[in-house]
């Protein structure tokens, strides 16, 4: 089975390189923002979107929680956690060893990554957001008679030719990122090369208006059927200020007892519950090849 695969771009973001780790012999297209990623699917331009969710240091990507539950109705159909190093980088053109940017271009999840050494290191620079970590890298390249520096990956250094001056400059080592593959239909993984973790299943949860210990009634659902909850996370409704939705991210398949009688449990309290996918999830242990990536992106 071969794929075309929407995906936050341009070539070189930590995005690609999940999708380099999940279909590496399948077609990519690159998009620039993450809704048109959702979109292309939607209008059948391409059969998955691989979009960024969540991260370790920075929690949800809200973006695409919102435009998932709000905009577009498109299934999980796998997930993939990869590991993020954040560099410093700049045109090799520049005298490197006196050099200071005026501005530091990233997209804004990388620059919060790296508060920690932008505040010590950097203080006073303004940081500008990008639509992804690869196109500060590309806007860099692009103008190298400019003091600017961009915040990426090691691929994005290699793939638009700039010198890293800074590596691994991210606020704390434990920095991964979780991917989700959205699609219409089932999608298998047979090439990929990502480790199996297990499944997982992602439900909706909207809770009745105003009850007391709404919240509490739900998680007791999950609690006495002993369902492993590994996120859950609250968002606006975008209907009025107090109301929330809930993502509730269980740690398994979706069955025939177990989460059909907890989604039952919470129906009859009141709640309103869409699966939003039962799904593979991989895990990228260590670090990846990026000479080899960059020779197979060539
Ligand atoms: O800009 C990129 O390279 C992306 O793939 C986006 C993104 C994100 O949205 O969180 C993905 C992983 C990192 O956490 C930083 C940025």
């Amino acid at each position: 089975m071969s794929y075309s695969i929407a995906f936050l771009g341009p070539k070189a973001t930590f995005t690609d390189l999940a999708v380099s780790r999940l279909f590496p012999d399948d077609a990519k297209i690159p998009m620039a923002t993450i809704p048109e990623c959702m979109d292309a699917v939607v209008d059948g331009q391409a059969d998955l979107a691989v979009v960024p969710i969540e991260n370790a240091l920075e929690g949800s990507v809200n973006i695409t929680l919102d435009y998932l539950v709000h905009e577009v109705n498109l299934p999980i159909s796998g997930e993939i956690i990869t590991p993020i190093q954040q560099h410093f980088m700049v045109h090799p053109d520049n005298d490197i060893p006196s050099f200071v940017p005026d501005v530091i271009y990233s997209h804004s999840h990388a620059i919060a990554q790296c508060h920690k050494f932008l505040h010590k290191e950097l203080r006073g620079i303004p940081c500008e957001n990008t639509t992804s970590t690869a196109a500060a890298a590309q806007l860099v390249m692009e103008q190298p008679g400019k003091k600017i520096a961009a915040i990426a990956n090691e691929l994005a250094a290699a793939e638009y030719g700039l010198a890293i001056t800074r590596p691994n400059i991210h606020d704390f080592s434990h920095n991964h990122t979780k991917f989700v593959v959205l699609s219409k239909s089932d999608i298998q993984y047979e090439n990929c090369l990502a480790t199996r973790r297990g499944d997982k299943t992602t439900l909706m949860v909207m809770l009745p208006a105003d009850h007391s210990g709404a919240l509490h009634q739900v998680l007791s659902a999950f609690a006495w059927r002993k369902l492993n909850l590994s996120k859950i996370e609250s968002r606006p409704m975008k209907t009025g200020l107090g109301n929330y939705f809930f993502i509730i991210d269980l740690e398994m398949k979706m069955d025939e007892v177990l989460i059909p009688g907890a989604i039952s449990e919470l129906e009859a309290l009141g709640c309103n519950v869409t699966l939003l996918g039962s799904y593979p999830s991989f895990m990228v242990e260590k670090s990846v090849d990026i000479a080899e990536i960059h020779s197979k992106m060539m």
